[in-house]
């Protein structure tokens, strides 16, 4: 690590409010958390709960409204500048009309690298398609191209939303065998699923958002322990139970308080 921080991501307080004319929608309400390196953790959630702006808070795509969030000890561009950290977002980020291959030698060239893509593409399993333009691959191909690219920078820090979205059963397999292998060379992988399966089978830590908020926090054991001998569906269905989705529940008039 090229950090003295000893955590790879700290939020404290973090908040942020998106305003409109229906008014202000708090999509991440006082998010206190802290990852450590080399932590798998799972980012569960209803739809609407904040997982995807969290993430862009972390990657500095958006600012917070209140609170600070550092990553590896730097402000989240910083960091991502000096390559830092890596993310595999659902959807953009890939340019059609080139090749597989180019696409992640144009983003080494990106980092001031001319690494050859071979190695990225083998590992997030699609050296095979090396060739083929972009726009032509399935969208599973697509998140597996997203991934080859996160990987160019050799991130300490590897946010992923959503990653395997689309991916075929081997897709995943191949996805997650990938990813723990990196994790157990120290890098720290945080990532958002709507698939539970995926956070009881690679997930050291699960983190549960309810409306912005955070509302569990453990190993898989101790989160699936909150619903006394049930299952992590349990859990997540227990303390998710107001409809997140439904944003009047965080909506208030311009300028008021919840
Ligand atoms: N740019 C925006 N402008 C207004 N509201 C927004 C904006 N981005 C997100 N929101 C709202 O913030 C809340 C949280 O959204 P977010 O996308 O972070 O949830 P999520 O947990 O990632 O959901 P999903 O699982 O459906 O991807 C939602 O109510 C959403 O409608």
């Amino acid at each position: 690590m090229t950090t003295t921080s000893s955590y790879a991501i700290e939020a404290r307080g973090l908040v942020k409010e998106f305003r409109g004319a229906r008014g202000t929608v708090r999509a991440v309400d006082g998010l206190d958390l802290v990852v450590r390196p080399g932590e798998v953790v799972a980012f569960l959630g209803p739809n609407g709960a904040g997982k995807t702006t969290t993430v862009d808070l972390v990657l500095g795509l958006a600012a917070p409204t209140a609170g600070t969030v550092r990553v590896l000890g730097k402000e989240p561009a910083r960091a991502i500048a000096d390559g830092q950290v890596a993310a595999v977002m659902q959807t953009g980020g890939l340019l059609r009309d080139i090749t597989v291959g180019e696409s992640v030698e144009l983003t080494a060239a990106l980092f001031g690298r001319t690494s050859p893509a071979g190695p990225f593409l083998e590992r997030a399993g699609i050296a095979d398609l090396a060739d083929r333009t972009v726009g032509r691959c399935s969208g599973g191909q697509q998140q597996r191209l997203r991934f080859a690219m996160a990987l160019v920078s050799e991130p300490d820090l590897l946010l992923l939303d959503e990653p395997t979205a689309g991916m075929d059963v081997r897709g995943r397999r191949d996805f997650w065998t990938a990813i723990r292998h990196d994790a157990e060379a120290g890098r720290t992988v945080v990532f958002a699923t709507h698939y539970l399966q995926e956070a009881e089978s690679y997930a050291d830590r699960v983190v549960l958002i309810s409306q912005g908020r955070l509302v569990a926090d453990g190993t898989v054991a101790e989160v699936r322990a909150l619903a006394g001998s049930g299952s992590l569906e349990d859990v997540f269905l227990d303390l998710t139970a107001e409809p997140a989705a439904d944003p009047s529940a965080r909506t208030t008039a311009e300028g008021g308080t919840r």
